[in-house]
């Protein structure tokens, strides 16, 4: 079957920020496929190179070296089958949570009434009915992040990039957003690439973990299937015996790599 996405032997070298004479390999030699319909998720250490291979999926950030495709096409620029959340605020504060919601559908070119009336509709699938007159200082980071998620899946993208989508929020809330992730996904089953820091919550969402190595030249240095039956509850999976064995497994090859990149984010400051 042809991946949703394919990321073969990508490397991203960058100008030094300290030294222009310097590059600094961020990103060597990675490859990573996605099958449709399958949740990835990609974890390491802080620093190590996540959001560069996201940069690199979305087609925002051409690689030095290696490709991208998108269900077999190489990318060209922007990934139009991909749709993406990022960890900070993209929302617009000058246009309403329905405006919001809706400013991809009316970039496109959709009549006004009909992007309203599937505004309306996303905006209760996330739980959000009733608020699409508020604006984004007016709605809590929760509420916020749920128009987040409804203005990139309204958009119906094969392809779904999440960059530490809800790392701002607490615990708890976190965990309904991880649902609602959950349910939406289990009812389209699109590609998803989701990155965190966050062993647990790799676990609890995705069919496969992707440990990276430290860095410099961060590259995959261990790759998990996660068996564990769906549909799931973020929380209540945490107790599964298999969960804490899954998670003692990965951890055993992310310990190191986590001190490691510690290390060096003391050493730079
Ligand atoms: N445009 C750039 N120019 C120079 N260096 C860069 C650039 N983008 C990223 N880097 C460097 O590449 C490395 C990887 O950065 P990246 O943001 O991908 O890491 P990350 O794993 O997402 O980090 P975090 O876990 O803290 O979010 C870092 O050392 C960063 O300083």
């Amino acid at each position: 079957m042809t991946p949703a996405l394919s990321l073969d032997n990508i490397s991203c070298t960058f100008v030094s920020k300290d030294d222009r004479t310097q590059r600094y390999t961020a990103v060597a030699d990675t490859t990573l496929h996605i099958a449709p319909g399958e949740f990835v998720s990609v974890v390491g250490p802080t620093g190590c190179g996540k959001s560069t291979l996201l940069n690199v999926a979305a087609g925002l950030l051409a690689p030095s070296a290696g490709s991208v495709k998108a269900f077999g096409e190489p990318l060209a620029g922007v990934n139009r089958r991909a749709g993406y959340m990022f960890q900070s605020e993209a929302l617009m504060p000058w246009r309403s949570a329905l405006q919001n919601v809706i400013a991809g559908l009316q970039f496109r070119g959709m009549d006004a009434r009909e992007a309203g009336r599937l505004g309306q509709d996303w905006l209760a699938r996330v739980g959000l009915q009733g608020f699409g007159d508020r604006y984004p200082h007016q709605l809590s980071g929760g509420m916020r992040k749920r128009v987040a998620l409804a203005q990139t899946l309204i958009l119906d993208p094969d392809i779904i990039l999440m960059d530490e989508p809800f790392s701002s929020l607490d615990i708890q809330t976190r965990q309904l957003m991880e649902n609602e992730v959950l349910d939406l996904w289990s009812a389209k089953k699109k590609a998803v690439l989701f990155i965190t820091h966050d062993l647990d919550e790799a676990i609890a969402m995705s069919d496969r973990v992707v440990v990276l190595s430290a860095g410099p030249a961060t590259h995959p240095i261990g790759e998990f299937g996660i068996d564990l039956a769906r549909p799931r509850d973020v929380a209540e999976v945490r107790g599964d015996p298999r969960f804490v064995d899954l998670h003692r497994q990965i951890w055993g090859v992310l310990r190191e790599e986590v001190l490691k990149g510690y290390q060096q984010q003391k050493a730079r400051v």
